[in-house]
């Protein structure tokens, strides 16, 4: 393994466990859960890399539990286990922590594990070490982009930058140990990796813009929610003016003040149906206030009270109702009643100019927002009504659970005035409705990728290997044909004479044995006469040369004979010819002599290279072939003593032998 490995994977333990001491001593649940695990992995990269591979193999199963539960919560549908049985589970392990507490992002959780089984494979190139290096690369790089511009995800995709510096230094060690063996499978792994790492890369590409689209459709839904409601404010508000248009309506009828009990008959009904109004109220044209329903205590006090005087910011609404007999409604202002609200004034006229006074209608618009947020689940959004925009807040709902990061703000307008109703959905009413496909989608798509990789290199691995078996056999099968021209050389060589490439005496005698039944037997041997001349005046090449000549002769007319011609020593020739009778076989040895007379080669002095020749037939009996031979051999001689250059059949001997 190679060395700065080491340091550096310490490093990043060292780092992981200061930093968890202090994520430990701060409460931060979210760091620790992730700071965990990288511990984890860094301890098992560390002993894997001095060689403590059971026990890296220990911390590896324990870090790869949690961290494939982590990925179970993303990837298991709601219907199959919900957001509220993971929080239950989780509160059980984590004493109380809820899921989202502590639960890793996606991204953080698959680049996490990419480094763990790396560690575990050792990152060897066959099991996919590059690629997973790869992987664990991009799902950085992702990271880091995301950190850099900032988002507002529901789920966020990027680890804290501490927790990412670790899981960078993780990856780095890992290459750097990893490079050598690399290095000597390079040309398979490139091969193999850009194909597995672009589909890698793509699916990552989808999964971030799936994730895009779904965020969008929350937001899309909060907003629908949060304008539905606003729409129903509106609705209650118009509902509200209609009726009190209509109670105003019926005071025209009389033509003096409504009595008390009047006042109170006419007014329950429309006091119970629109719980915030605080009060509705007679005014007189003085804008004294002269009958107010409810009767209670606090709204007795206001009986009498000069409005014009007590309460001028309503001072032009009520004189739009007294004297020009035409609606008027203040806008937000501070109630008696010390909430904020809405005053509405209508006018009850009397003929044209002259009015029997107005109706005050108070609306509590902390009132009128609860009554409608009581409409609403409000478990699952913070809620908050303000005047005009966000400056004053009338009523806020915040549920028990964490909000989500975002909030949509829908702006109103209640008889003139400018409100906004707020709605910020809980995290985790937002975690329940995420769509699961996208998770699901980019898990399979890296598993396979993966498995592209691996089936890849196997196949680059095995293409490689062939073609090494391939030359081998091509390598052996030239060897064969080498050695088994060599052996047939050899073999060639062992019966043949190099120098004239006749049959050698072994072959010679061979043959001989082979046909000792064709009878007649005729065997001759020829002797060059003086041939020590030739060597010694024109040197062992002529002598070659000439000799050579002569075994071209002798082998033409023998064969044309049926017989062998041989080489059977030095400058001396045989020649076996089986079921030949004397007489053919003299001829044939006259006609080996007289060619080689004619055959122009010369002595230093001129005269013609000659030749002497023994010949020997057995016509009957058992052939031994010692005697056969000495026979022949003894003719020869006859022939060198008798003056060379003849041709001498040997005596008749033993039975066997014919004679001349
Ligand atoms: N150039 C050459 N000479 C050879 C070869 N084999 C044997 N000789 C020579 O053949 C000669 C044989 O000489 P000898 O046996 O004395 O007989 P000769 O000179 O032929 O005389 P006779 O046989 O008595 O007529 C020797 O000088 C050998 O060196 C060979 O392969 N090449």
């Amino acid at each position: 393994m190679f060395r700065p490995a080491i340091p550096i994977t310490g490093g990043v333990l060292i780092l992981a466990i200061l930093s968890a001491l202090a994520a430990v001593f701060d409460g931060d649940t979210m760091a620790l859960s992730l700071l965990g695990p990288i511990g984890l992995v860094a301890l098992a990269q560390l002993a894997m890399l001095l060689r403590r591979t059971l026990s890296a193999w220990l911390l590896l199963v324990a870090a790869l539990s949690f961290l494939g539960i982590t990925l179970l919560s993303y990837l298991l549908p709601e219907y199959w286990v919900s957001l509220a049985q993971w929080d239950r589970a989780s509160a059980w392990l984590f004493g109380g922590i809820p899921l989202d507490a502590w639960r890793p992002a996606l991204s953080v959780t698959l680049c996490l594990m990419a480094l763990a089984i790396n560690v575990a494979i050792r990152s060897r190139a066959v099991y996919g070490g590059p690629l997973l290096a790869g992987i664990a690369l991009l799902l950085l790089l992702m990271q880091l982009i995301a950190s850099l511009i900032g988002s507002d995800y529901v789920v966020p995709y990027a680890a804290a930058p501490r927790e990412q510096l670790l899981l960078w230094g993780l990856l780095a060690g890992q290459v750097l140990a990893a490079l050598p063996g690399w290095r000597a499978g390079a040309l398979i792994i490139q091969r193999t990796l850009w194909l597995a790492l672009a589909l890698a890369a793509m699916v990552m590409l989808f999964w971030y813009q799936q994730k895009q689209l779904t965020e969008e459709q929350l937001r899309a839904q909060v907003q629908t929610t949060g304008q539905q409601l606003a729409d129903r404010l509106t609705r209650e508000i118009d509902e509200h003016l209609s009726a009190m248009q209509r109670f105003a309506n019926f005071w025209t009828l009389f033509d003096r003040p409504p009595s008390q009990a009047e006042w109170g008959h006419q007014a329950a009904p429309f006091h119970r149906d629109f719980r915030y109004f605080l009060n509705i109220a007679f005014i007189d044209p003085d804008s004294r206030v002269r009958r107010i329903y409810p009767h209670s205590d606090i709204n007795r006090q206001a009986l009498g009270v000069r409005l014009f005087d007590a309460q001028p910011q309503g001072r032009a609404a009520l004189s739009q109702a007294l004297i020009e007999q035409r609606t008027g409604r203040t806008g937000v202002i501070e109630l008696l009643q010390g909430v904020p609200g809405i005053i509405h004034y209508l006018p009850i006229p009397l003929d044209e100019r002259q009015t029997l006074g107005a109706v005050a209608m108070v609306v509590s618009l902390p009132l009128l927002a609860d009554t409608l947020f009581q409409q609403t689940d409000t478990r699952q959004f913070a809620l908050s009504l303000y005047a005009g925009q966000g400056e004053r807040e009338l009523l806020s709902h915040w549920p028990e659970a964490a909000l989500g990061p975002w909030q949509y703000a829908a702006r109103l307008d209640v008889a003139g005035q400018p409100l906004e109703l707020r709605i910020q959905p809980s995290r985790a009413s937002l975690v329940q409705q995420l769509p699961r496909h996208p998770a699901v989608s980019l898990v399979i798509g890296l598993t396979l990728a993966y498995l592209l990789y691996l089936m890849r290199h196997a196949y680059a691995s095995l293409a490689r290997q062939h073609r090494a078996a391939h030359a081998a056999n091509a390598e052996l099968r030239r060897e064969i044909r080498t050695r088994t021209q060599l052996q047939k050389e050899v073999e060639w060589l062992a019966s043949h004479d190099e120098l004239t490439r006749l049959p050698n005496r072994r072959l010679f005698l061979d043959t001989l044995k082979a046909n000792a039944e064709q009878l007649p037997l005729s065997v001759m041997i020829c002797d060059i006469d003086h041939f020590k001349r030739i060597n010694d005046h024109h040197g062992h090449l002529v002598g070659d040369r000439f000799l050579n000549q002569l075994g071209k002769i002798g082998h033409e007319i023998i064969e044309s004979h049926g017989g062998l011609f041989a080489r059977y020593g030095g400058e001396e020739f045989v020649a076996c010819l089986p079921g030949t009778p004397a007489e053919q076989a003299m001829m044939a040895a006259e006609q080996i002599r007289l060619g080689l007379q004619a055959a122009n080669l010369l002595h230093h002095d001129g005269k013609p290279l000659t030749i002497s020749i023994g010949v020997v037939t057995q016509v009957a009996g058992a052939v031994e072939l010692a005697s056969l031979m000495q026979a022949a051999d003894d003719a020869l001689y006859r022939a060198k003593a008798e003056g060379r250059n003849r041709v001498i059949l040997a005596h008749s001997d033993h039975g066997i032998l014919s004679d001349s």
